[in-house]
Order: C-alpha cells, then structure tokens, then sequence
C-alpha cells in the first residue's frame, strides 16, 4: 500500500489523482491533501478519504473545515509549514505536486528532502527552481516522475533511467502543443476576447491559470524549459510541433530516424497512474484509443508572431539564472490580473515582456535567490500593470 501526499487536492490535478486512489483501494490510500480556500471540496474529500491530515491556506479556513468535519480521524491544519510537514510525514510514500504556481516550490523541496517519490505536476516549481531543485532530487536520491503529459509522454519514450541524463542517441524532443482555443485566430480577433473563451481548452479540462496558459501558449514555454531541466537538453534540442488533436502527447526522435511517441485520449488521469504505479502500469478507466474514428492528425509549426510567450521562455532560459523565476512571477501576476478582467488578453504576454526586458538578471545560487527573483518579479509587473506600461 502506498501512501498518498496529495498537494493541491481540490485541484484539476487532485481529481484525477483521486479517481486513481478510489480505482485501486488495495494499492493507494490518501494520507495527506492540501487546498488553498476550497473548504467546502475539502471537506467532502476528508468524509470521503478520511486522511490522516489536511492542510489549508488560513487559519479561518481550516476552523471552518474542522467544524464541517467534526468526528472524522482527520487532524486539521494550516499555513506553509504545515504543508512542507504533512509532505514530509513519515506515513507518506509518494506527494502529488498539483499545486498551482509557485506557491508548490515549498512543499515539493519538503517532500524531495524527505525522499519521497515526487510525481510532479507543478511546472512552476521545476521552471523557476531550475538546477536547484534537480540538484536537491540528486542528492536524496529521489524518484522523480513527471505528471504534466508531455513530459511524461517524453518519459515514457526515453531510454530508462532518462530525468536528469542526457542520452547520446536521442536527436530531438519533439514536444507537442494543441495550440490552445486561439490556435487559428488572427491578433485582431485574440485583443478581445474573455476570461471564459480563454479558459475553454479544445481538449483538456484544467484549471483556470494552466488554462490560461495554454491559450498564450506560455503553457509550452514553460514546458519548454521544464524539459531542459527534467532531460538534461537546451531548447535547441527540442521541436514544438502544434498538433491539435492532444493525441500524441510528445515524441522523443532518435539519431537512426526512429521516432517514439506516446499516445492516448486526452485525460491526465494516465500520466497520473502511470506515475504512481510506475515501473508498472494499471487501469485508469479512460477509454482506449480509437485511431480510426479519430482517423486523422495534424500538425504544424507554432506562429511566435502571435504567441510571442514560446519565444520569451526560450529567451529566458539562455539568460539563465533568475530569468526563468521573473518571467514566470511576471506571467502569474499578468494571468491573474487577465482572469481578474483588470487587462486584455493580449496584455498578458506584453508584460511578461516588459519585466524580463526590464529585471535585473543574477545569478541562481540559493534558493533565496530564487524567492527574492520572484517577488521582485511581482512587484515589477504589478507596476508595469498600474503603470499602463505595457500599452
Ligand atoms: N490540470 C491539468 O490537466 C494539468 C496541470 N498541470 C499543473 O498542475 C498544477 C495544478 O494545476 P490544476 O490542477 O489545473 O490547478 P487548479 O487551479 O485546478 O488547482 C490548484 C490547486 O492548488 C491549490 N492552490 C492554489 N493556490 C494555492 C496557494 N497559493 N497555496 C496553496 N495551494 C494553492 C488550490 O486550492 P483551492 O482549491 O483551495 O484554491 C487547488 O487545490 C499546475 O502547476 C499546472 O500547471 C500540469 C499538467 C496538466
Ligand atoms: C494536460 C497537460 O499536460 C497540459 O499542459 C496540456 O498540455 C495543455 O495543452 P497545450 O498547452 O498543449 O494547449
Ligand atoms: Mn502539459
């Protein structure tokens, strides 16, 4: 039986990871979960799980959970060293990183410190932490499995032992993006289009903030880099194809002309099994794949004229250092700020712009320096977007 530290378990990521845990009883039990302010989906998910402990973001939220969950064996808590301890606790053997943003830095170095496998679905924290954190997976000598699908499509088309390795026969990353609900739309139609357009991914339901990314295809700059960081390679050795289907979920292209692909209906729910069960596989319930009746697959190059987001990843990581940490803060507060109807669509990727233009680049050599390079990075954008300045 493995124990389960589920990180951002009234999330997208935290359904999926729930259906597997209830799909197989006899193999996972939900030890640990954590949410932010989503009380009331917490608590249905204790009445139902019945964790060992919960974790949310305030104090005012976990009283109220308590109240709603009173006779259940859960003990309750809050605050971030309450999240970094219940991704340490001893009785866990696996943490979910599915928290949004940021904000999964923490936690996630908790659970890699205390030799936990990591199943990581927060991009976020690889994106910025870089070398650090592959370094802290290194040196506790972590299983370390990706959940974002690409890369665990990438994973699972490596020779074995791939994270963190480059491997001499392998030419080319070949990492898919379904192009987002904008795909086909000219820059005149994208200056206006809203919070709900932008979040109805053609393909995958997600949540609000990665559905955001998607749409300005920063969603791929960011697994641009997270694969730099995951498979030892610079974005010179990767290839963004758009294909809009989501059937294909990455190709790994090696130097005999082979190339391997993982496929399957879009549903996270099979890189999540897949990485908690790996070495082996089981069922995940989703429906399998009907090549004929979906009969074709396209693909095409990306247009970084329209989503300029591709290249600005690309660009931050050859700066290097803290680059990677800025743009990302950046694209969080503009993403915000989207979804809060504060700015236009096409304003996201302005600012992100403008701050990596704009910050002070140093050098990444404690974690310090990464929190610093993020909340300096906050603070730019939050001006620039009072500013105007990125009109
Ligand atoms: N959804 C998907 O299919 C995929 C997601 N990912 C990645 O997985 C991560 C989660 O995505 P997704 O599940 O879509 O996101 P959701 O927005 O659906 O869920 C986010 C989860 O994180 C919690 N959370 C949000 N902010 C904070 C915070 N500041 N502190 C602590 N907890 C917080 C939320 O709690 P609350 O509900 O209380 O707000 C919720 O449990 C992201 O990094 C995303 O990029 C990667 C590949 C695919
Ligand atoms: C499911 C998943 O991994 C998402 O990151 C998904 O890939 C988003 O799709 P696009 O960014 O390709 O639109
Ligand atoms: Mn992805």
């Amino acid at each position: 039986m493995q124990g389960i530290c589920l990180l951002g378990a009234t999330g997208s990521i935290g359904q999926s990871t729930l259906d597997i845990i209830a799909l197989h009883p006899d193999k996972f039990s939900l030890v640990s979960a954590s949410a932010n302010e989503s009380v009331d989906k917490m608590a249905e998910i204790c009445r139902r799980f019945k964790p060992k402990r919960v974790v949310v973001g305030s104090r005012q939220a976990r009283d109220q959970l308590a109240l709603k969950c009173q006779g259940l064996p859960t003990s309750f808590e809050w605050g971030e060293e309450a999240l970094d301890s219940i991704a340490a606790d001893p009785d866990v053997d696996q943490v979910m990183a599915a928290i949004m943003g940021f904000a999964g830095l923490k936690p996630t170095l908790a659970g890699i410190r205390a030799g936990k496998r990591i199943l990581l679905a927060n991009k976020e924290s690889l994106v910025t932490a870089g070398k650090l954190f592959m370094d802290e997976v290194a040196r506790h000598n972590v299983v370390l499995l990706p959940i974002d699908s690409e890369h665990n499509a990438i994973f699972q088309s490596l020779p074995q032992s791939s994270i963190g390795a480059h491997k001499k026969d392998v030419a080319k990353i070949i990492l898919t993006a379904s192009g987002g609900p904008f795909r086909a739309w000219s820059l005149e139609d994208m200056a206006s289009v809203t919070p709900e357009q932008a979040c109805k991914h053609p393909n995958w339901s997600m949540g609000q903030k990665i559905s955001i990314d998607s749409a300005t295809l920063m969603n791929k700059g960011l697994e641009l880099i997270e694969a730099c960081w995951l498979f030892d390679v610079t974005p010179n050795e990767i290839d963004v194809v758009v294909h809009p289907e989501s059937i294909i979920h990455s190709m790994v292209s090696y130097v005999d002309g082979s190339v391997l692909a993982q496929m399957g209906n879009p549903d996270m729910k099979i890189p999540i099994a897949y990485g908690m069960s790996w070495p082996d596989r089981i069922d995940t319930s989703v429906a399998p794949l009907n090549l004929v009746d979906i009969s074709r697959l396209n693909f095409d190059a990306p247009d970084l004229m329209r989503f300029p987001n591709l290249q600005l990843a690309a660009d931050a990581w050859f700066a290097g250092g803290t680059a990677m940490a800025v743009l990302n803060a950046a694209n969080e507060v503009a993403v915000a700020a989207f979804l809060n109807r504060q700015i236009r669509f096409l304003d996201i990727a302005r600012i992100n712009e403008q701050v990596l233009a704009g910050a002070n680049i140093v050098a990444v050599n404690t974690l310090d320096d990464v929190f610093e390079a993020d909340l300096y990075a906050r603070r730019l954008a939050l001006d620039v977007i009072n500013r105007g300045r990125f009109l």
